[in-house]
């Protein structure tokens, strides 16, 4: 069945005219055919999303590409090479190299001054590089009595405004020689308030005043929030210096992507950098600018994200031109190693070196419920007492996995103090004005001195909340990891309610890193002079968090998890073309300095030919090449193919292109290749719900009984057999429900499946776009139609063929598209022909709501296709097709929407043969039309060829 477009179906029956036609120059090529893989390449990948399969369990990042600032060759020589903020620009000056360190102070005020007139100056003060020992492998441990506390005055005038403070600390002076005076990579851990920044800040300083034309500063950060912070810092800071500071993370504003390809150090995070460096081929020119790499929190290479990381810094190291590369970490035992992988020297600085001591206490209380929300409950009763033995009467900061949870703390808490007979935590003699707090709970609690902070609460509530904590006003704050970074808080004590969190729909215990963060926040240098954290915690769990809390725990690497991803995806860059490329690309890897330390962890499969004592880093190394190869080339991802030069080579096929094009799991790729007889769209969804990319994804309280109650539901197209068992049938049912209209919030699971379903649209959407690109390859016609279908209901949450079509529209809901469709108005091309009064009645509603929906109206393409053919009047079945595309909407169609883009796929058939396919963004078909050319075999001459354009983001938007 071709549901959905079957029946608006108006074929072109080629009756041949009998001219073959000459072939006249093309406009534009919608799309190039890639020779060897014969997969269409699809134009735009502006959407590909890049995330990547280990950060399946995370909520952290979803990063999506922008080619637009992938394509522009940012080495533009009309520019003079790349040089942000124009020719003038201090940062981009070769002038730089020959200046004296010892400029006057005079000049240097007079550099200032020029500089804050945002860089119109020729001439910077340098400092000469020193002669320090530096090299791979140095360890330096410094004690306090071995270090020289040094004065900002030390570094050139100019740039001393990026630091608030007159003298480096001791942490920071031990540091400086190597940071600032030489070009040398090293690695420093330091306890948290070290002030580690200003030691990344050093290190910058060094690379503006070695800065060849044009050179950038990559600042590399877990999260986005932690991106956020520091780009916010640093674009003021360097402001006056005319350097620009930019963040590019998934939460970037497309319409700034001009702004970050100009400035001078970018913030991101290992995904988005990742996306970026897997097509670095294509971006060398934006590759050879970069200068120093900074990497924040680095002991992230212990958990699954950091295979991201260690996998495009690993790339990065194989590009030709030098990189700096400078990294800072909580305190770990194996620094050395990361020194090691990054070939520099280790700084490491000891608990005596935090600013504010740190008390650390866990607790392991014995619990025999069964859930997370159970023992959380029961920690809740704790919490008075804890406060009372670890605050000191100073301000509590109390981290619970849940929004209802951090709420129930203040509940409980309240009903203590009642019983205690205490007024408020809080400052007694301080008023705290609630008149405008919208959070009626939150009301209650403050006025007693606590309060609840978590993303659900309106952004002012929140705001308010931090503010009467630092203010000290109220003395308790309970709360998601949202206060985890960012804010600066006077918190003394830290609690942790429990060390488990949920995340896409799964248990999970919270990572090192977030765990660090949260301990971090005790204790702020400059806020208290004391901290404490406190970890409340299962007795089996009790170990393991004593070990985080003192930085004992070994980094390993996670890179092998998802090694023959990350495998796949150099043999798409032409990095890995056989065992001895791929033994090569590995031993640029931190997995390989911890394989020559830890063989054993790392065989994959044990040789039996090799015992623990004769197992050698080079046997490990040799054995996981040669088992990834052989997975991806039995799975058809790779070929062993003949180059040019008679040598046999590794090289990605169409499906392992599309693999890495998506970042699909191997597991995923064999499902989809081995799937057959995909003929309807239950098929694919059913395929799509199969993909280990949900392998993480978890029933929780209440889920499977709301599954079980849809079967009867006349929204769900398709039920299962039998009851919810595995954790396909919730994919399976859950994009159901979203596409079919029926609510995922409950009493019982509250929103938790609403938010779990957001990543499985995500994770789905991918997945079919590979599944498409797969289907071009097959030249599977059948298979296309339903993926395209599927991609599309994804796309626009709603089924390809609803009889509702118009509740895509911005200011529609589901409601009034059922109104319209029974006042006749059910269609696109309807809504457009009636004005904006009629609407106006038909819904009940006041001008100028009839206009505003014309007005949305307007951004949903209305598509031109002119089809011209010519038959060879030798070859009846060789046909020629003249194509011509365009949009005939006047209104400024934008590029994305909520980060989404606009695309246009052209796609032909001839019945149910493939003939060919192409995707554009409906921004190019509004400039101007796009022509473009096809020649095809028909199975005989009176085949009907159809040729489809519509819409990838809307139903029911195409031309045929
Ligand atoms: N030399 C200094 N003199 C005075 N204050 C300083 C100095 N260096 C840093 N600080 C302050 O100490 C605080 C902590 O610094 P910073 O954030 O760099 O620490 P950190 O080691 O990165 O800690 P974390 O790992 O928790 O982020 C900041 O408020 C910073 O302004």
């Amino acid at each position: 069945m071709w549901d959905g477009l079957e029946n608006q179906t108006s074929q072109h029956r080629l009756t041949a005219p009998p001219v073959y036609m000459d072939d006249t120059p093309e406009d534009f090529m919608m799309i190039e055919h890639d020779e060897n893989s014969r997969i269409s390449r699809w134009l735009d990948e502006e959407d590909a999303l890049l995330d990547n399969p280990m950060l399946m369990t995370t909520t952290a990042t979803i990063e999506q590409e922008d080619s637009s600032f992938l394509n522009s060759p940012i080495n533009n020589e009309n520019n003079g090479g790349y040089v942000t903020g124009g020719k003038n620009s201090i940062y981009g000056r070769k002038a730089l190299q020959n200046i004296n360190a010892n400029t006057a102070q005079q000049q240097d005020i007079q550099l200032q001054k020029q500089a804050s007139a945002i860089a119109k100056t020729q001439v910077l003060p340098m400092l000469q590089h020193r002669d320090i020992p530096s090299g791979a492998g140095t360890f330096i441990e410094p004690t306090h009595n071995n270090i020289n506390l040094r004065s900002v005055d030390e570094i050139p005038m100019i740039y001393r405004s990026i630091f608030k403070f007159k003298t480096f600390n001791l942490m920071q002076s031990a540091c400086m020689d190597i940071a600032l005076y030489t070009q040398s990579n090293f690695v420093v851990s330091a306890p948290t308030g070290a002030g580690k920044t200003g030691v990344l800040e050093l290190a910058i300083l060094r690379a503006l005043m070695d800065g060849k034309g044009g050179s950038k500063i990559i600042y590399m950060a877990p999260t986005k929030s932690l991106c956020s912070e520091r780009a916010n810092d640093w674009e003021k800071k360097f402001q006056s210096l005319g350097i620009s500071c930019k963040e590019f993370t998934g939460d970037t504003d497309h319409t700034s992507l001009d702004a970050i390809k100009k400035s001078d150090i970018i913030v991101t995070t290992p995904e988005k950098w990742d996306s970026m460096t897997r097509r670095w081929v294509d971006y060398k020119d934006l590759m050879k600018f970069i200068t120093l790499f900074i990497m924040d929190e680095v002991h992230i290479l212990n958990e699954r994200r950091g295979a991201v990381l260690e996998a495009c810094v690993s790339r990065m190291k194989t590009m030709e031109h030098a990189v700096r590369y400078v990294a800072v970490s909580a305190t770990v035992p194996n620094l050395q190693d990361i020194a090691e992988w990054l070939g520099g020297a280790a700084l490491s600085f000891s608990e005596d070196f935090r600013p504010v001591q740190l008390e650390r206490v866990v607790y392991g209380i014995p619990f025999y419920g069964d859930s997370m929300f159970s023992f959380e409950s029961k920690m809740d009763w704790k919490l008075f007492d804890m406060i009372q033995k670890h605050s000191k009467g100073k301000p509590v900061l109390i981290f619970c996995s849940t929004r209802k949870s951090a709420q129930s703390s203040c509940e409980v808490l309240l009903k203590l103090m009642d019983k205690k007979n205490i007024q408020s935590l809080g400052t007694s003699n301080m008023t705290i004005d609630i008149t405008n707090v919208k959070d009626k709970k939150l009301t209650e609690f403050l006025q007693k001195g606590i309060g609840f902070h978590h993303a659900g609460l309106e952004s002012s509530d929140r705001q308010l909340v931090e503010q009467l904590f630092t203010q000290r006003k109220i003395r308790i704050v309970s709360t998601t990891s949202t206060l985890a970074l960012g804010v600066n808080l006077p918190a003394h004590l830290v609690i942790i309610k429990s060390t488990k969190t949920y995340q896409n729909g799964a248990l999970v215990d919270y990572s090192d890193i977030e765990l660090l963060q949260m301990i971090g926040r005790a204790g702020r240098p400059g806020l208290e002079d004391s901290g404490c954290a406190v970890i409340l915690t299962t007795p089996d769990m009790e170990q393991r968090y004593r070990t985080i809390m003192c930085g004992s725990s070994q980094i390993e690497s996670c890179l092998h998890g998802n090694l023959v991803e990350h495998m796949m995806t150099e043999i798409c860059l032409g990095t890995v073309t056989d065992i001895e490329t791929c033994i090569k690309w590995l031993q640029s890897t931190f997995l390989y300095i911890r394989i020559k330390k830890n063989p054993s962890r790392y065989m994959i499969d044990q040789d039996a030919t090799y015992s623990p004592q004769t197992l050698t880093p080079s046997h490990v190394l040799h054995g996981i090449c040669k088992k990834n190869i052989n997975m991806l080339t039995e799975s058809e991802l790779a070929i062993n193919s003949e180059t040019n030069h008679g040598i046999k080579a590794l090289k990605a096929t169409a499906y392992g292109i599309a693999m890495d094009r998506y970042c699909i799991r191997l597991e995923t790729m064999v499902t989809i290749l081995k799937s057959e007889n995909c003929v309807s769209i239950k098929d694919v969804l059913s395929l799509v719900s199969l993909a280990k990319e949900f392998e993480a994804m978890r029933f929780t309280v209440g889920e499977k009984p709301f599954l079980n109650s849809l079967q009867n539901n006349v929204n769900i197209r398709f039920p299962i057999q039998g009851k919810v068992a595995t954790i396909s049938d919730k994919i399976f049912l859950v994009i159901q429900c979203v596409l079919g209209d029926i609510s995922l919030h409950t009493n019982i699971m509250g929103s938790s499946l609403v938010f779990s379903s957001f990543q499985i649209l995500l994770f789905a959407s991918r997945i079919a776009k590979c599944i498409i690109d797969c289907c071009i390859y097959n030249q599977d016609v059948i298979c296309l139609k339903h993926t395209l279908d599927l991609y599309r209901s994804i796309q626009a949450k709603m089924w390809a063929s609803s009889p509702y079509p118009l509740r895509q529209i911005d200011k529609i809901g589901p409601k009034m598209a059922k109104t319209l469709a029974k006042a006749g108005i059910s269609t696109f091309d309807q809504l457009r022909s009636v004005d904006a009064a009629r609407i106006e009645v038909v819904l009940h509603r006041n001008p100028p709501f009839g206009n505003q929906i014309k007005e949305a109206l307007g951004i949903i393409p209305l598509f031109i296709m002119d089809v011209q053919y010519s038959m060879s009047p030798k070859q009846p079945t060789e046909v020629i097709l003249k194509i011509s595309v365009s949009v005939s909407n006047t209104k400024k169609i934008p590029r994305k929407r909520y980060g989404k883009g606009f695309y246009a796929q052209v796609w032909i058939e001839a019945d149910k043969t493939f003939i060919d396919f192409r995707r554009t963004s409906i921004q190019n078909l509004q400039e101007r039309q796009r022509f473009f050319t096809v020649r095809a075999k028909l199975p005989n001459p009176s085949t009907n060829i159809t040729c489809h354009v519509q819409s990838e983001d809307y139903s029911k938007v195409y031309s045929i």
